[in-house]
């Protein structure tokens, strides 16, 4: 294909593909493992890292944990080909808002660090492949310098950096913005709705300091980062820190990873700042979620509220791709199991097996949050008591609710709530000498966690919704002797993991979770340990080890992919050198499209008022006056190159080419067709009524018969609907009633479009062109062309049809700067492009004309015989620009991002004449 010259992937060897990629990652991965495994079998003197000493450990985390380095790591090389073992650890800086320590002020210049709980930290903790720093909020306020040195001191040794936020700040970003409107909205709580005008007159001054916070946040890390480093961002209170940081340095690995639930694009729909969230999300290189339908609601909140193009890889925009994945997050399951072992633990077992002797234990362990269903599961057990009174001295539920966010109005009001309903069924319930609910308002130390996991019958998660719940995971790594069972709400993430193995329950059908409850705790051993085993063997190995190596590893891919990507795109348009050589230049050509080029950018998500006015695309009107100027200056030939159909532009200086140069005017002039005899237009009528049926069943889709082609467009209807629409429609298309004929369909954007095979810009421009030169009575050679547009693949055949007469040794990556001078004097060379300046003759002896109705028929019988001599393309390399506009990929030699940058161009070239 003559356009590949200058592609210059044609020119690649065959690269991996991502899959490919990612699949020798893990392998490497593996590889590494097992040789860390052997050393860790060594004598201790031989090993150079410090393993964690679990029997010495007192609290969640030791320094140990968090400090311990990596004896062998993988690191990809600047074009990620490359895997190196034993090579240095691949730096990874985790940006959170909060540290795995929470710090708590003792004097002036003294800290104490108390482990941080909660998911995110229990997750992040178990990463230990790579060399990394946490980034985070120290859950404090620090207003002054020497205690900020102190305690930047003492994170210091925890590998903590802090953010320091002030009071003001903390209210508005994370007890407002973060946990009173994200929070609830993303888990279907929705908007806060008592105080409604309140919450909306306060939500900009929360979201401009959630936007501040996030600030604060990306200049800490521009501060630490070095060169490679990969940069992770997590959950929702850094919505806006991809966009800081690549805003800052565009070269960044930026991932960011939500924990929590994305919800609906019709929830995400409401929040007033919906727009600006996507799009700073957007600017990382991959966004991770815990499941597939996080994952999916994200791509079609981006599709539906922005616009943008979804595809299975992510999100494009103008050729940008954020890769879009699901990877469901894990505990470090080692670390429970063997903590089992430990003395301390096993003293909390013995104590509590003595305390519950003769009665089964449920477990619930939560924070105290509104999404935790923890009055829902309350209920649920009061009804199970009530309906079953043969259990109530045997059954008792031991609730753990980990205070958080105490700050807030919402969990104010929901510890009230639980206590009531609480005391309520224990009155009911409980004797002098037991209660059926044990409730305790506080967290435990992983020791006593551990031990309760250990011993407990049944855990019982009813979350109205959670992002993963790992609750659930570290009771299953705790059971491997007991076998209990888990009741596990289907709204949590951890129901597309362990659903298999658990009783799913919808938590807000309390009948239901009750008689769940009578089925664990009667639930025979052999079933219980079928059930356990399954979801034994997924905690084990799906741990956060591979939950992090396995979202760097993409991270790292989609930076290769993303480098082979651009490089794929045409360079920007060079608009002085083009400005340059034209003003040069005395006989020029400017091949300019019409939709999307010319025309005013649409607004595809149908919101504007003009939308109706916005079928018919009009031409810019900041256009007008520089089209005027190009149109009337004597040295320059105006030609709009259409696909659309005959379009008026009578009152201006130029040649007008429709359908795709079917069809051919000058000015006022009559139409006249260059269309290839012999083409048949026996299909219309098939393909028409096709596409009658499809546009009455796809809401506000259109369709317009051409006289060369037939269109129909859905880019005003529901982006999903019309996309499966289109699809059912091709399959009709392709094995109904045309699929024999002599047809191109070809896809569009949002368009499908039916048209006979020979009708291309790239086929019609050889007739066009030997038309003008005659019309004008050319003397002179052309000695610059530009064409741009937006076109369809099928018709870059424009761009390519004057490449052949560049030098084949044009090496592909000094495509923009094509230095040769060439004249296009070359024996067999495209007709029109050589039509001899004085062989006009020759011309008109190949052409005859016909009339049909009020259309001329042009028809050019042959190609357009050439004589030696001067030449009517006088064409330099380096003055033939072709130029795409808003596509991400092309056979142009150049691009412009959009129609407003034709303006721009055109403005610039209308004042050289
Ligand atoms: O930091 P807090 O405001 O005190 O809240 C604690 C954490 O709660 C959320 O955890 C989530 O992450 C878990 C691990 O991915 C997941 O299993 C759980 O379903 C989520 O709720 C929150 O997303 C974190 O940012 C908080 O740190
Ligand atoms: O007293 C406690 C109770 C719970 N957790 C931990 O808090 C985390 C809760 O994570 P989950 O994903 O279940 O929910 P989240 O609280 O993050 O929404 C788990 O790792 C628990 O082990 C804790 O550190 N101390």
């Amino acid at each position: 294909m003559p356009g590949n010259l200058y592609n210059i992937c044609s020119n690649l060897p065959a690269t991996p593909t991502r899959l490919e990629r990612l699949l020798r990652d893990r392998e490497l991965r593996k590889y590494s493992k097992c040789l860390n495994d052997c050393e860790a079998e060594l004598p201790s003197s031989t090993q150079d890292c410090f393993s964690p000493d679990l029997e010495s450990s007192t609290c969640w985390f030791n320094d140990e944990e968090l400090l311990e380095p990596v004896s062998a790591s993988r690191s990809l090389n600047d074009d990620g080909e490359r895997l190196d073992f034993r090579a240095s650890k691949q730096r990874l800086l985790v940006v959170a808002n909060r540290l795995p320590v929470s710090a708590v002020r003792h004097g002036e210049d003294s800290w104490q660090l108390e482990m941080s709980v909660g998911g995110l930290v229990t997750a992040l903790l178990g990463v230990k492949e790579f060399d990394t720093r946490w980034i985070g909020w120290a859950g404090v306020n620090v207003p002054d310098e020497i205690g900020q040195k102190a305690l930047a001191k003492a994170l210091d040794e925890k590998r903590c950096i802090p953010v320091f936020l002030d009071e003001e700040v903390v209210h508005q970003y994370y007890n407002g913005y973060c946990n009173n409107i994200l929070w609830p909205l993303f888990h279907y709580i929705g908007l806060p709705q008592e105080d409604r005008l309140a919450t909306t007159r306060s939500f900009q001054s929360q979201f401009d300091a959630y936007k501040k916070a996030n600030q604060l946040f990306a200049d800490v890390v521009n501060e630490h980062y070095e060169e490679g480093d990969v940069v992770w961002c997590h959950d929702y209170h850094l919505m806006f820190l991809p966009k800081c940081l690549k805003e800052r340095n565009s070269k960044m690995k930026v991932g960011w990873f939500l924990h929590t639930p994305f919800p609906s694009s019709e929830i995400h729909r409401m929040l007033p700042s919906r727009l600006e969230l996507l799009r700073s999300v957007l600017a990382a290189d991959l966004v991770g979620f815990h499941t597939y339908d996080y994952a999916r609601h994200f791509v079609s909140a981006c599709t539906r509220i922005l616009g943008l193009e979804g595809t299975p890889e992510g999100v494009e925009d103008q050729g940008k791709l954020t890769r879009i994945a699901a990877f469901p997050v894990g505990i470090d399951s080692e670390r429970f199991i063997k903590a089992l072992e430990l003395p301390e633990v096993q003293d909390h077992m013995k104590v509590l097996k003595q305390r519950f002797a003769g009665r089964k234990v449920m477990l619930g362990v939560d924070r105290l949050d509104m999404i935790k269903g923890i009055p829902q599961k309350i209920l649920a057990f009061e009804k199970f008591l009530e309906e079953n009174p043969n259990w109530r001295n045997k059954v008792v539920l031991l609730q753990i609710a980990v205070p958080t966010r105490t700050d807030v109005p919402e969990y104010q009001k929901l510890t009230s709530q639980v206590h009531e309903i609480v005391g309520r069924i224990n009155g009911r319930f409980g004797s002098l000498t037991a209660v059926p609910i044990h409730h305790l308002d506080r967290s435990l130390d992983f020791h006593e966690l551990c031990a309760l996991y250990a011993v407990t019958d049944v855990a019982l998660v009813t979350s109205l919704r959670d992002g993963m719940n790992l609750v659930s995971y570290e009771y299953v790594a705790c059971q491997e002797s007991k076998k209990g069972v888990l009741i596990l709400s289907e709204f949590a993430g951890a129901a597309q993991s362990l659903g298999a193995g658990a009783i799913l329950v919808n938590p807000w059908n309390v009948t239901e979770v009750a008689s769940s409850i009578g089925y664990a705790l009667n639930m025979p051993a052999d079933e219980r340990e079928k059930r356990h085993h399954h979801n034994f063997k997924h905690v084990i190995s799906h741990t956060a080890q591979e939950w992090a190596a396995t979202f760097v590893s993409e991270l790292n891919v989609t930076i290769v992919e993303a480098q082979l990507r651009t490089r794929q795109i045409p360079p920007p348009l060079p608009i002085e050198v083009a400005v340059d050589r034209y003003s040069c230049s005395n006989n020029r050509l400017l091949i300019l499209g019409f939709n999307a080029t010319l025309t005013e950018p649409v607004d595809t998500l149908g919101r504007k008022d003009s939308q109706i006015n916005e079928w018919e695309p009009k031409l810019r009107p900041d256009l007008q006056e520089p089209l005027r100027k190009l149109c009337d200056d004597p040295k320059t030939t105006v030609l709009i190159l259409s696909g659309s159909a005959r379009n008026n532009f009578s009152d201006y200086n130029l040649w007008l080419a429709a359908e795709n140069g079917m069809f051919l005017r000058v000015t006022t002039g009559d139409w006249m067709t260059t269309m290839p005899e012999n083409l048949s237009m026996e299909w219309v009528d098939s393909v028409k009524n096709v596409f009658e049926y499809f546009t009455d069943r796809t809401p506000r889709s259109q369709f317009e018969v051409r006289e060369t082609s037939l269109i129909w467009n859905y880019k005003y209807s529901d982006v999903e609907f019309g996309r499966l629409q289109a699809r059912d429609l091709l399959q009709h298309l392709w094995t109904g009633p045309i699929s024999n004929a002599s047809l191109d369909v070809v896809q569009g954007r949002r368009s499908v479009e039916v048209r006979s095979v020979a009708v291309t810009k790239g086929a019609a421009i050889d007739r066009i062109l030997g038309e003008i030169v005659h019309n004008k009575g050319m003397k002179e050679p052309i000695d610059y062309v530009l064409c741009i547009g937006h076109f369809l693949t099928k018709d870059e055949d424009i761009y390519t049809f004057f490449e052949p007469e560049l030098p084949s040794e044009v090496p592909a990556s000094v495509r923009p700067q094509v230095p040769t001078q060439v004249r296009t004097s070359t024996a067999g060379s495209r007709a029109a492009l050589l039509l001899k300046q004085n062989s006009m003759s020759a011309v008109e002896q190949n052409k005859s004309y016909s009339i049909d109705g009020d259309t001329l028929h042009l028809m050019v019988t042959d190609r357009i015989s050439f004589q030696e001599g001067s030449s009517v393309l006088d064409l330099q390399a380096n003055d033939y620009f072709s130029c795409s506009v808003a596509r991400k990929r092309s056979n142009s030699r150049y691009r412009l991002q959009s129609s407003d940058e034709v303006v721009t161009l055109l403005r610039e070239l209308a004042d050289h004449r």
